[in-house]
């Protein structure tokens, strides 16, 4: 059945909405909730790696203070300045350079996935914007040395592995490490995107990452009991 304008419009929003999707402006109308802003920043290399792989694209994400990895940028009070300007001041913050991020960067706007801890509803606002390779590599020197959240609130700046290796690792191995919120579901679609991977790429890449899941937790059992074992007070003392 073919739909009308209207009527397809009207089956757009419901489908963004039960995706948890909405715009920029829905957003800012919405009371009583708040806005977190993160951006993808990255850009195009000639690099290779070990002299005869080419890198491609440098992607810059973080290791962040709680373990989990994510992208540049933090909350924002829209009542006391702009989404854009507030994601601007949370990158000098992070990175030690005031990079101006514009509307046109803006790409998706979601509400956060309900696992997230917020005590008030969390609406994400999603940036991406592309650099110059020089300007990507003094970023990461500013965020380790003049960047006021470092070794606080950030443990590290990580480039994203675009490639597979001939082991399997790379990609898939990024993408099954922990990431917060919706940090790996925005990266893996601004990819697919921006065509920086190919969906076929992609598509083995995570099927793999599912695999080095599983078996990156394999030992964690093991090494529970091990520090099980060093709690107990050892029998030859009593
Ligand atoms: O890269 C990301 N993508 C999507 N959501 C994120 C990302 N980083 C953090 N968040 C979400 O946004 C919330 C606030 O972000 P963040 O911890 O960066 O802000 P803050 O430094 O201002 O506290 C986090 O609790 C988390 O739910």
């Amino acid at each position: 059945m073919k739909l009308k304008p209207s009527s397809w419009s009207a089956d757009f929003r419901r489908k963004k909405m039960a995706s948890g999707q909405l715009s920029r402006a829905e957003a800012l109308a919405r009371s009583g909730c708040r806005h977190a802003c993160h951006v993808m920043l990255y850009s195009s290399t000639k690099a290779q790696l070990f002299g005869r792989s080419p890198i491609k694209h440098i992607i810059l994400m973080q290791m962040r203070f709680d373990g989990l990895l994510g992208f540049p940028g933090g909350i924002v009070d829209p009542s006391k300045e702009t989404l854009e300007a507030g994601l601007t001041r949370e990158l000098l913050e992070e990175l030690g350079v005031a990079i101006p991020i514009s509307v046109e960067d803006h790409v998706e706007t979601y509400y956060a996935p309900a696992s997230s801890p917020s005590p008030s509803q969390l609406i994400l606002h999603f940036y991406v914007k592309k650099m110059e390779e020089e300007q990507i590599m003094e970023l990461e020197k500013a965020a380790a040395s003049t960047a006021v959240d470092h070794g606080e609130e950030v443990l590290g700046m990580v480039r994203v592995p675009l490639y597979t290796t001939k082991g399997g690792v790379g990609l898939p191995a990024f993408l099954s490490h922990s990431f917060i919120g919706n940090a790996r579901s925005q990266l893996v679609q601004s990819l697919l995107r921006l065509n920086l991977v190919s969906s076929w790429e992609l598509h083995k890449a995570l099927t793999h990452s599912l695999r080095i899941h599983a078996r990156s937790v394999e030992d964690l059992p093991a090494l529970l009991v091990l520090t099980e074992v060093k709690r107990k007070p050892s029998r030859t003392n009593t």
